[in-house]
């Protein structure tokens, strides 16, 4: 008989011990199950005996009906089975404490080899006593594994087969002896609790079971008389082959008891991959494996984006090519570099008396004209005049319109590191640098150069007082005679300089305020590029002169200001006229000296009468000295031209001057003490043609200018765009007016006029080629009128695009500065 407690925490109490109880205790166990039952672990050579004792036998499972079931009105059928009656609970209790010695009892713990570890507490609480039978053989049965059946097969070839319990403790027993000299108790006592709890689990199914089945039998055996007589003298639950019920059963539960076969992932994630690491090892054996394998050089090709980083570290020069990948591919290595005394800011903070002035002069505003199809592309008014389409100067919303880029770094802000796409990175030679981390496209916004706005007077102030020790300044003058310093500021500071920028530092006007932010350069922009402008730095005196590190083929040498821009770079208009010069020359056949074919000269080209044999024959007489005057002059020009940068530095507006005059004195008392100041000085103006040369153009297109057509609007602006793109930062006004002095332009209707006038005492072939130049002359002019030819639009574009149009009002401040 057996009796289990169907309280909550019955379950729980097979946990701890599970007693197996022979057939002649079983009428007295009936009555134990009232009171709770008590299990010891084993004390005597008896008990130890009692673990892997065979003679325990299995309950028939009848007698379970008859303490159990007893359907309500059978209780008198000749067949049903009788409770013992004749036993009382205190009988039973003796009885239980009386039999002990022959009850065979599994303490779990102890076959665990848990039992000295568990607090004694826990061992009253919740040992129980649990009779086994066939159900518990069934159940048994079903928790064998195969390796368990094996474990039992080796080692306990003593233990009675019949009792699948008993040897799954059994072989249990021996493992968790075998287990029990290692250290890891806690997880041993976790893995008994839970093979325990797997047991009762099942016990309790099986119990249920056979509760089942004891009803069905019931229920055939009151219908069945032939099954009746048979019950009565064969106990429930052994199959017979006769039932065809009982075979389905024997069959179902054959099947159940069926082991699993472990299915093996044999492909996956890493499949094909090799891995320095082997489980099996230790870490130091692993590691030292590791070092090992160094040395003897990978016996697998490295990854990818490993392998290309390595080659973008090497020297540039040992690499036979160059060689980026693009973002999706490269990773840039995760190297932190911290910079002490940074503090981030995100947007520009107006300090002190900044803000008041600013709203004064607050900027211009603008309005485009884009259809959807255009998307506000290169021919956007606003975009031209680097003013940011918002919803109030644009009609095509955000998504029509890509002339946004603030609000593009906005959205990009919000993103990853990899949308941010910018990290400070370590420069062997120029302290910090900024890395792109992602490809940018040709001009693509980059990062915002923001900071503290502050006054000039606070700047002067900064400079004396905070920043009086400091050797790097990130100091840039901004809009409206003020300052941005990026002590506090954005990441742009960083930014480096170069003679060959990749990027473009540009101020917009966003929402009706000036934004200074750093663009990416015709070229765009590639993942691991090192980003940086030309500072078009000014140094204020020859002691502030750095050496330029940038290590480009056209470095200037020093972190100084743009050298006077070279021919091709001149104005359109002195393009176009240069071509009517050529041809006036060769017409004349014209010698110029040696000096004036160099490119850079800034020197006037001047016309040379004569080029006869003559004077060919005198040219390469006096050739030495020609050199001689040549160098000459040179030195000169070049000794003028540093005067003049000195002289242009000292006068300009800087962000260290209250005022031109002031910031003069100011730098003159001053900078024996700043030595080595870093200052960022760019002033950000328009591309506009030069002064010279746009008078030029009007003069000798002044009376032709009735007849012109007019210009619609889109032209105008589109030329402006050509001029007035926003590029590479430009120099101060005062350059622009002195590059018109320097490098004025090489021929003029006056220049002409005066040749003209020589020719009159020339030689008739002169003359005779002088009147061809005149009629090549009008020819040319002609020619640039049907084709409504740049150098009348820059002048044009200014005056038709309307009276209150920005475009011309900052076209007319960027060449009047
Ligand atoms: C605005 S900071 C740029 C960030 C700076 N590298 C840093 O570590 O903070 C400007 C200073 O960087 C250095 N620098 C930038 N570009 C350089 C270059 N091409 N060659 C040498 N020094 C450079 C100069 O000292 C300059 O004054």
């Amino acid at each position: 008989m057996a009796a289990r407690d169907a309280s909550p925490s019955s379950t729980s109490s097979t946990l701890s011990n599970i007693t197996v109880q022979t057939e002649k205790q079983a009428d007295i166990r009936i009555m134990s199950s009232a009171s709770p039952s008590i299990s010891t672990p084993p004390t005597s050579l008896d008990d130890e005996h009692s673990v892997l004792s065979d003679t325990t036998k299995m309950e028939p499972l009848s007698e379970v009906v008859d303490e159990i079931h007893i359907p309500p009105g059978l209780e008198n059928a000749p067949d049903t089975p009788q409770p013992a009656q004749d036993v009382t609970p205190s009988e039973g209790r003796r009885a239980v404490r009386s039999s002990r010695k022959s009850v065979t009892t599994y303490n779990v713990q102890i076959l665990a080899g848990t039992a000295i570890h568990t607090p004694t507490k826990y061992l009253e609480k919740h040992h129980k006593n649990v009779v086994h039978g066939d159900l518990e053989a069934a159940a048994a049965k079903e928790m064998l594994t195969p390796g368990k059946k094996r474990a039992r097969q080796s080692e306990s070839a003593s233990a009675a087969g019949d009792d699948p319990v008993e040897e799954q403790l059994a072989a249990e027993s021996a493992q968790a002896s075998r287990r029990r000299t290692s250290s890891r108790v806690t997880d041993l006592r976790k893995e008994a609790l839970r093979n325990i709890s797997g047991v009762g689990q099942v016990v309790a199914n099986a119990l249920s079971d056979g509760k089942t089945l004891v009803q069905n039998s019931l229920r055939r055996s009151a219908s069945d008389s032939a099954l009746r007589a048979s019950s009565s003298q064969r106990p429930l639950g052994t199959t017979r082959g006769g039932s065809g019920s009982e075979a389905n059963e024997a069959g179902e539960r054959k099947e159940f008891l069926k082991p699993k076969k472990k299915l093996w992932l044999r492909q996956g994630l890493y499949v094909g991959q090799h891995r320095d690491f082997d489980p099996r090892l230790k870490e130091s054996q692993n590691r030292a494996r590791k070092r090992t394998k160094r040395q003897h050089g990978p016996d697998v090709l490295p990854m990818p984006m490993f392998a290309a980083a390595r080659v973008l570290d090497e020297d540039p020069h040992h690499v036979f090519k160059d060689f980026k990948l693009p973002f999706d591919t490269y990773h840039p290595l995760p190297r932190k570099v911290k910079v002490d005394g940074w503090v981030k800011l995100n947007k520009n903070r107006f300090i002190g008396e900044a803000s008041a002035l600013w709203k004064r002069d607050k900027q211009d505003s603008s309005q485009c004209y884009c259809k959807p199809e255009d998307g506000c592309g290169e021919a956007c008014h606003n975009r031209i005049m680097a003013y940011e389409c918002d919803d109030t100067n644009c009609r095509l919303g955000a998504e029509l319109c890509c002339n946004r880029p603030f609000a593009e770094l906005k959205k990009r802000a919000k993103g990853n590191r990899y949308d941010y796409g910018v990290e400070v990175a370590d420069t062997p030679d120029r302290g910090f640098g900024v890395r792109a981390m992602r490809v940018f496209e040709p001009h693509q916004i980059i990062v915002e150069y923001a900071g503290e706005i502050i006054t000039q007077a606070e700047c002067e102030r900064r400079m004396k007082q905070v920043y009086k020790k400091d050797k790097c300044y990130y100091l840039m003058s901004f809009d409206n005679k003020m300052i941005i310093d990026a002590t506090r500021g954005t990441i742009a500071r960083f930014v480096n300089h170069s003679c060959e920028p990749n990027c473009e530092m540009i101020k917009w006007t966003v929402g009706g305020e000036p934004r200074m932010a750093l663009f990416a350069g015709s070229r765009g922009i590639m993942t691991g590029e090192e980003l940086t402008y030309d500072y078009n730095f000014d140094p204020f005196s020859q002691k502030n002169i750095q050496i330029c590190r940038c290590g480009t083929e056209s470095c200037r040498g020093v972190l100084g200001p743009k050298p006077k821009k070279p021919v091709e770079d001149k104005s359109i208009a002195s393009t176009i006229i240069a071509g009517t010069k050529r041809k006036f020359q060769d017409i004349m056949g014209s010698v110029r000296s040696k000096s004036e074919d160099t490119p850079m000269s800034p020197k006037k080209r001047k016309l040379l009468a004569g080029t006869t044999a003559m004077s060919k024959v005198k040219y390469a007489i006096d050739e030495p000295e020609v050199a001689r005057e040549r160098a000459e002059k040179e030195a000169a020009e070049h000794s003028r031209q540093i005067a003049s940068r000195q002289n242009r530095a000292l006068n300009r507006s800087t962000p260290v001057t209250g005022s031109r005059s002031a910031g003069a004195k100011y730098l003159r008392k001053n900078l024996p003490s700043i030595k080595s100041s870093r200052i960022t000085t760019v002033s950000f103006q328009r591309k506009v043609p030069k002064v010279g040369a746009l008078k030029a153009i009007k003069q000798s297109t002044h009376a032709r200018a009735a007849t012109r057509p007019a210009k619609t609007a889109l032209g105008a602006s589109k030329q402006a765009r050509s001029q007035a793109r926003p590029t590479t930062p430009k120099k101060n006004s005062r350059d622009v007016e002195s590059d018109s002095d320097e490098d004025s332009v090489n021929i003029t209707p006056a220049s002409l006029r005066s040749a003209s006038k020589k020719s009159l005492n020339a030689s008739p072939a002169v003359r005779g080629r002088l009147s061809k130049v005149e009629s090549i002359k009008s020819k040319s002019e002609s020619k640039r009128m049907s084709r409504g030819s740049s150098q009348r639009t820059s002048k044009v574009t200014v005056e038709d695009l309307g009276k209150d149009h920005p475009a011309r009002s900052r076209l007319r401040t960027a060449s009047g500065r």
